[in-house]
This record gives structure tokens, sequence and C-alpha cells, in this order.
């Protein structure tokens, strides 16, 4: 897609964009499905499956999400992640998230999940990825919500241990659209992985990364030239180099970009000094998205309202960052058309 003027949009008044965010068709495009499990759900599934947990109730353990940086998360993600067992646990998380989605007017999900997390503990990918699936086909048929799923490499073990995971994987290779890296960012850089991402885009997987979050620029460069990235999640660390900027801007590399996640893990001291508005203004294709909405405190609507009043978006940078989502997406031309013309359509309802 190319870039579009705006001028076709009607005004909208300031004290309306709350609503109008709300209503607004977008898709969510950076949503780690282990980030959507809420402590009440942990703690259903603990019981379901005789888990023992470490926090005597859900309030005890919603105290322990007070985050330093993207570490002292990651610990609490993972711990929260081993109640998990059963093909219907992953159906029941993915499930809870599409129902969150589909109140936040989300038409389009793609939805990372960490394999290696559950692999480690024993359960098998198959029972990973056929609890996810269903509860994407579901979504589809019962609540008019698109999802596919992006597998995620844990970027902190090695790349033998990536490539094992892809082998167990591809029995399922129709159950999932692309791959994607996370984890601990910093000392773990892309080109760990050169090798199997090689591996994965001749098997025709689309290729997104985790770079740009904590990392450096040169964390952006090697996902963009080594692994071949067709977006950078998170990135707001690219305005650091400007040669940069102007090759995200030039090839149109979108960015999923994490307002309340950005805050929670202390990227940026407040929300107010979020990056999001001088993304846009530099030309990206920045989008807005939740993350691990069950542990940074919002869902998507969360994200875009309250960045919003922290940072004096407006109503026309609010239908580029829905527009954005869906160019974003790995969706054909036409249902891209299609979805920019239901965002058009909520616009002009809302004149
Ligand atoms: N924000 C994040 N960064 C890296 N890996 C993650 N896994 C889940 N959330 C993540
Ligand atoms: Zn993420």
């Amino acid at each position: 897609m190319q870039p579009v003027t705006m001028d076709h949009l009607p005004t909208i008044a300031p004290d309306r964009l709350p609503e109008l965010l709300r209503r607004m068709p977008k898709a969510e495009l950076h949503i780690h499905i282990e980030g959507s499990l809420e402590p009440e759900l942990i703690f259903q599934l603990a019981r379901r499956n005789g888990v023992s947990l470490p926090y005597a109730n859900v309030e005890e353990l919603r105290k322990a999400y007070a985050f330093t940086n993207l570490q002292s998360f990651l610990d609490i993600y993972y711990a929260g992640a081993s109640v998990l067992l059963k093909e219907q646990d992953f159906h029941d998380m993915a499930w809870a998230y599409l129902r969150r989605a589909q109140a936040d007017n989300v038409l389009h999900a793609e939805i990372f999940f960490d394999p290696q997390t559950h692999t480690a503990r024993g359960v098998s990918m198959e029972t990973v990825v056929r609890g996810l699936h269903s509860a994407c086909e579901r979504a589809r048929t019962e609540l008019g919500v698109q999802a596919s799923l992006i597998l995620c490499f844990l970027r902190h073990l090695s790349e033998a241990d990536a490539f094992e995971t892809l082998e167990q994987a591809l029995p399922l290779r129709d159950r999932f659209i692309g791959v994607g890296l996370d984890s601990s960012e910093v000392g773990h850089p892309p080109e760990k992985f050169a090798r199997v991402f090689a591996r994965c885009r001749e098997l025709g997987l689309h290729i997104v990364a985790h770079a740009g979050e904590e990392g450096p620029p040169a964390y952006v460069w090697q996902a963009l030239d080594i692994l071949k990235a067709e977006r950078i999640d998170h990135g707001v660390q690219s305005p650091k180099d400007p040669a940069l900027v102007r090759r995200l801007a030039q090839d149109r590399i979108p960015l999923t970009v994490c307002p309340l996640s950005n805050l929670k893990l202390c990227v940026f001291p407040q929300l107010a000094d979020h990056n999001l508005g001088r993304l846009l203004d530099a030309g990206l294709v920045a989008t807005v998205n939740s993350d691990d909405p069950a542990y940074f405190g919002g869902y998507l609507n969360d994200n875009f309202i309250q960045t919003f009043a922290a940072t004096g978006l407006t109503a026309p940078q609010a239908w580029q960052l829905a527009r954005n989502s869906f160019e974003a997406s790995f969706v054909d031309a036409a249902a891209k058309r299609r979805y920019v013309e239901r965002l058009d359509a909520a616009f002009a309802s809302f004149a």
C-alpha cells in the first residue's frame, strides 16, 4: 500500500476522541498470547491442573507486577505460563484474548506464541498449536475476528534450540503464518539466528523480529539486513540513528509499537514522553499494540486511549495508525482494501 492523504476525513471534536478510538476498526499485530493470561485465569488453570504457584492469591500475584525492565517482567511472565498444560488450556487462553479483541473492534489479529516455554516443560508442540489454532478458527466463525499465529523463537536460547523447535513445528506448518524473535534482547542480537531465519524464509514463512525495544539501532539493522524482517516489533530505539529512520521510511517497514508496555518496562519514563507521534511525523508505518495486556494494564483500546490522552495525538493520527495496522498485516491486498473501507465508513459515520 502507498502513503495516502487524509483530506477525506471528517472533523472530529477532541472530546469525542476516546469514543472514536474505541469504535474504530483496527488490527493487532503484536500480542504475545501468554501475555494475555489474566491472574484470574492463571489461578483457575493452576487449580484445574494441580499446579502450585508461589503466590497465595490473585491480589498477591498482581502486586508482583512492578517491573523495572524487560527481564524483570520476563521472569514473572514465564512463571505464569507454567499453568498451561493441556490443549484446552491453550484454547481457553486464546479464546479469552479474542473475545477481548472483538470488544475493542479488532477485525484482525496476528498472535505470537512462545512454544519453547511449553515444550521445555514437557508439553508437546501439537498440544500448543492445536489449542491456539482451534481458538482462532472459532473466533472467525463465532466472533467475526480473523486471527493467525506467529511462532516466536526465544532469543536467550541457542540457535540449535530454535532449529529443533522449527523441526517440531513443521508437521503443523499450515497452522502458523510466520516466525518471530522475542525474549531478552540485549546480548542476543538478531545475527545469532541468521541460519534458522534463512531456513524459515525458504519455507515461505513471514518474518518479524523484536528489535530496538531496549536494544540499540544496530539490532534493528540486523533484523532487516540479516533476518530480512518484514516488520520490526517495537523499534522505538530507531530514532537514535537517523539513517535507520530513513531506511524504515523508504522501505515502509512497519513498527509494531506497544506504548503501555514501554511505560511499564521503563523504556520511557512517562507516557507523555513516548515517541509514537514523532515516528508518525517521520513517515514511519507505526502501529499501536498491547504486547502483554494482562501484565501491562491494558488491551488495545487502553493503549490507544491512554497514549492519545498523554501525547495529544489527534483524530487524523488515529486514522493513520488504524490504516497502518491493516497495511502492516499479512493479509492479501484485496483484504487490506476491504479493511480500510470499513475504517473509512466508521470515520464517516462519526462525523
Ligand atoms: N515485550 C517483550 N519483549 C520481548 N519478549 C517478550 N515476550 C513477551 N513480551 C515481550
Ligand atoms: Zn513483544
